[in-house]
């Protein structure tokens, strides 16, 4: 296991790192998530002791690293890929690793079969290409068939089939019980690989949770219902016979109603009970992705001058991120109507018509 308590980085006036404590569990593989510069090498260097935090601690089971008795053995990590000797093999790149840890001579073969570079395991690592180099740099990682393994980005440069590799990898290591640390960029990426997930913004924390509480609490579902256009007094009449069922009713741009809090076939029946017609009824799930970007939107430290965000969003200061209040009727997350850019500030709420009683109440901004 690898906890971090309170532990903070500066350098100089950069504050790289603020207060996070977190746990990364055995038999799983954890997702460190954020933005660029949000602070997740830097973490990752102070839990294999090559930088000293300015304030807190790091332990990796139950110790600072730089006190592991046989540090290869217990902990592997790739950090970045591109740290190699150019001029030597392959083969040989790991074989000096191996011989300054003890390792024996086969265990390079085996690891270079595990990332499927055998058949490259003569030629110089120069000529490699991103993705052989990130193999490269696992097989190092997996030298000392270590219990605890950190990866920074490990699917950078690598193709689909690369990425599947990668996944099935982390997932195999973290079911032989070992604990996987993963930072990564993509949310789409993790929440495919990972059980966990660990969010930092401007190097706070902002999510440690479970990938499917993360989902539930940040990917709201909602139906979308057409009314045949001439007959707008029909629409008024559903909206008002949904809300009374309980449902969350918000017109959408295009005449059709947004409608939270109700399955599919219940507000079929409603529809039918109120003698109304429907021409559309279609289900919707707003994407993970944009609930992560929202998230992480005021701990972006690089945007774009053409981004029509920059300069709109303000940053706080430190210590003053904290995750939002989930409201009552599901996640803080309202997903973004039909035509809005998915990454703004959540929708502001609509007025209601009057028969559209129940417009939910729109969720603080997390920032
Ligand atoms: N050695 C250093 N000296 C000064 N500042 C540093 C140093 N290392 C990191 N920083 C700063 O600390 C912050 C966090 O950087 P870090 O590389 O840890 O972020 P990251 O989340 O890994 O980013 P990326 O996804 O772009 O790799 C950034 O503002 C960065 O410029």
């Amino acid at each position: 296991m690898i906890e971090a308590v309170g532990l903070t980085k500066r350098y100089g006036a950069t504050t790289a790192v603020y207060n996070l404590t977190f746990q990364v569990r055995p038999g799983a593989v954890t997702g460190f998530l954020g933005p660029n510069g949000a602070g997740k090498s830097t973490t990752m260097r102070m839990i294999l002791g090559l930088d000293n935090p300015t304030s807190g601690t790091v332990t990796v089971g139950g110790r600072p690293f730089r006190q592991a008795a046989n540090a290869p053995r217990e902990v592997g990590a790739l950090l970045d890929a591109k740290a190699v000797h150019g001029g030597r093999t392959a083969r040989n790149h790991l074989l000096s690793l191996a011989q300054l840890s003890g390792i024996p001579a086969r265990r390079v073969d085996e690891v270079l079969g595990v990332v499927g570079l055998q058949d490259v395991a003569k030629r110089r690592s120069k000529g490699f290409s991103l993705g052989m180099g990130q193999r490269l740099g696992i097989a190092a990682a997996l030298l000392g068939d270590p219990k605890v393994l950190l990866f920074d980005e490990p699917v950078n440069g690598l193709d689909p089939e690369g990425i599947h590799w990668v996944r099935n990898l982390m997932k195999a290591l973290a079911a032989e019980g070992r604990t996987i640390f993963v930072s990564s960029h993509l949310m789409s990426e993790m929440a495919l690989t990972a059980d966990h997930l660990i969010v930092i913004g401007r190097g706070q924390l902002l999510a440690d949770m479970g990938v499917r509480d993360f989902i539930a609490a940040n990917s709201a579902g909602f139906a979308r219902v057409r009314i045949p256009e001439d007959e707008p007094e029909q629409r008024e009449k559903l909206s008002g016979v949904l809300a009374e069922a309980g449902a969350q009713v918000m017109p959408e741009p295009d005449g059709a109603l947004r409608v939270m809090g109700l399955p599919l076939p219940r507000i079929s029946d409603l529809a039918h009970g109120a003698d109304v017609r429907l021409w559309e009824l279609s289900p919707h799930q707003a994407s993970l992705e944009e609930a992560y970007m929202r998230m992480t939107q005021s701990a972006v430290d690089f945007r774009s001058t053409q981004d029509e965000k920059a300069g709109l969003m303000e940053q706080l200061p430190y210590g003053e991120f904290r995750m939002p209040e989930a409201p009552a009727g599901g996640g803080w997350y309202v997903p973004p109507r039909p035509g809005e850019n998915p990454y703004a500030g959540p929708s502001p709420a609509v007025a209601p018509s009057p028969s559209v009683s129940a417009a939910p109440t729109t969720p603080e901004d997390p920032r």
